[in-house]
């Protein structure tokens, strides 16, 4: 009798025991990955140091159709045209779809400001999400990369053409840098010569913040601001999606005077971003029907509401 008496007490004790220890194990490895991955995330992405960069951005050589754009936009993007966007923004309701739904209706739309690129906009948002995977890093970024340029969908809601949705973004409202590409376009600009936009600060102070900035319209501060209003995610990501396209000042560090001590951590934000946007433009076509069971339950993770007001 005694045996069996003990036994049940020593083996339900060795059960709660591993139990107790499997717990531990599990919040120790939960611990490893969030390290893990917030050291990937300042650390230097192999993907980055894979790439051969001269083979990205070479706007010099590249065709009438990408020269032919900046010219339009460097000459259209002006102060009143931009608060007028804005104006529009605010009071014109356009479209409610998911996020996925977003993605297939942007499909159609070929970028005429990419030198890089001539994939669907689908193909290139998950090739963007793919490579961010593949690095180890945070969910929330994966995800950012996936739906970062979605804000192009505007072209389908009253846009005047691809100028005023896509390309690289500028402050307008102070002068143009010549660290902008095709700098000398800005010339046909009505800005360009003007009194007080067209002085260094123009009408801004240094260090007022970029939040402050008003940055030409297009796909990045609209999105952004569908973003910050739906979804959970941080304030890294909103960052990403608002200055991924202004190459002027995470490239070329213009603008920088314009900076208050949040966008100097924001910055570090968007350039970790960079490399999985521009570099991951040479990858390989990703299979959308393989990867979308994935991506829709990362979708519904940080997006509270299925259907999303565009
Ligand atoms: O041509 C590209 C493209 O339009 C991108 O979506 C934008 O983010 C880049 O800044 C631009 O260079
Ligand atoms: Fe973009
Ligand atoms: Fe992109």
């Amino acid at each position: 009798m005694a045996p069996s008496a003990i036994e049940p007490f020593y083996s339900d004790r060795d059960g709660l025991a591993l139990e107790d220890l499997s717990d531990d194990i599990d919040a120790v490895n939960v611990l490893k990955d969030q390290l893990k991955k917030e050291k990937a995330m300042h650390e230097k992405s192999e993907f980055d140091a894979e790439k051969d960069k001269t083979q990205f951005r070479q706007y010099e050589e590249a065709c009438d159709r990408v020269k032919n754009f900046y010219r339009e936009q460097h000459e259209k993007q002006s102060v009143a045209y931009n608060l007028k966007a804005r104006n529009d923004f605010k009071f014109k309701s356009r479209a409610s779809m998911t996020i996925w739904e977003a993605m297939e209706k942007l499909n159609t739309l070929i970028d005429e400001s990419d030198p890089d690129t001539s994939l669907s906009q689908i193909e290139h948002l998950l090739q963007s999400a793919e490579a961010i995977r593949r690095d180890g890093k945070p969910r929330w970024m994966q995800l950012t990369g996936l739906i970062h340029d979605l804000g192009k969908l505007l072209f389908f809601y009253g846009a005047e053409g691809q100028w005023d949705v896509v390309g690289d973004t500028f402050p307008v409202g102070c002068a143009f840098d010549k660290r902008i590409i095709y700098p000398d376009t800005f010339n046909g600009n009505p800005d360009h010569d003007h009194d007080i936009y067209g002085t260094k600060y123009g009408i801004y102070t240094p260090g007022c913040g970029m939040d402050n900035i008003m940055l030409s319209w297009g796909h990045d501060e609209y999105l952004y601001h569908i973003v910050k209003d739906q979804s959970t995610l941080p304030a890294e990501a909103l960052a990403m999606i608002r200055y991924h396209s202004f190459y002027p000042w995470h490239s070329a560090s213009a603008y920088m005077e314009f900076m208050d001590e949040h966008d100097h951590k924001m910055l570090e934000a968007v350039r970790a971003f960079n490399p999985y946007d521009l570099y991951s433009k040479s990858d390989d076509v990703p299979s959308v029907e393989v990867l979308k069971p994935y991506y829709l339950e990362l979708i519904d993770e940080f997006f509270p509401n299925k259907v999303i007001k565009w």
